[in-house]
């Protein structure tokens, strides 16, 4: 299973995902307690192992915003919440080549899981560009970064209903202590945690990204043994 520890704030954070066992590491370039500048970033990401993804998150950004930050921090994929472009995905895709990993673009798109999450899904763009749906909780005040959980049990058959040919990520609200839940309830392709591993905002807690990534591992280990042989 796909994990990415998200809105790191300093090269220990990013290493101490790495060296847990993440796939995956994200920046946020958007207002937030967790936001990172292009100059952070780009020192960062040097560091950081080759192997190791690298996304930016983007809230209402323009093309220009995300080409130019892939481009000057070396990142290997985008998150893309709440864009008022729905082309912008498959402009993406475009400008940045349409090639098998490692060398293609990540692109993500986030939607928010409310009662009209079937016509989300609805409306996204059939044209390939968007790798994995990350499925987020939003509150008032912020689309991302909340910390609230949605109803998983609600959601799985909306997930089945809607999106089965979609690679799902799972977001909003996920801890240590809850995402073993997350992943049996909904058997994503991946998740994704922020502030569910944080000693405050914008810092991380050790144990607490270890916890998060070992409970993600054993439980995907679980299911694959209950798998019969023609599923695995
Ligand atoms: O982390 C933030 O502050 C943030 C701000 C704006 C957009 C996205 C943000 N983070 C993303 O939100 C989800 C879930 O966060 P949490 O685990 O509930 O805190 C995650 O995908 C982050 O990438």
């Amino acid at each position: 299973m796909w994990i990415k520890i998200c809105a790191n704030t300093s090269l220990e954070d990013a290493q101490l995902a790495v060296d847990a066992g993440a796939n995956a590491v994200g920046f946020v370039f958007a207002e937030s307690p967790r936001r990172v500048t292009r100059t952070q970033v780009r020192a960062i990401a040097a560091r950081l192992p080759k192997n190791i993804e690298k996304y930016g998150v983007f809230v209402h950004p323009s093309f220009d915003e995300v080409a130019d930050t892939v481009m000057d921090c070396g990142l290997t994929g985008v998150q893309l919440h709440t864009t008022s472009d729905p082309a912008l995905p498959l402009r993406l895709r475009e400008h940045f080549g349409d090639m098998p990993a490692p060398k293609r673009l990540g692109i993500l798109r986030v939607l928010h899981y409310t009662t009209d999450f079937d016509a989300q899904v609805g409306e996204l763009q059939p044209d390939h560009a968007v790798d994995a749906v990350l499925i987020d909780s939003r509150t008032a005040k912020a689309v991302g970064g909340t910390g609230v959980a949605f109803d998983w049990r609600a959601a799985q058959s909306s997930f089945l209903r809607s999106a089965p040919h979609l690679r799902l990520i799972v977001a909003g609200g996920l801890r240590p202590e809850n995402v073993a839940d997350a992943v049996y309830t909904l058997q994503p392709w991946g998740v994704d945690v922020a502030s569910g591993v944080e000693a405050f905002p914008g810092k991380k807690d050790p144990a607490k990204v270890r916890a998060f990534v070992n409970a993600v591992r054993q439980a995907a280990a679980e299911i694959e043994k209950v798998k019969l042989p023609a599923e695995a």
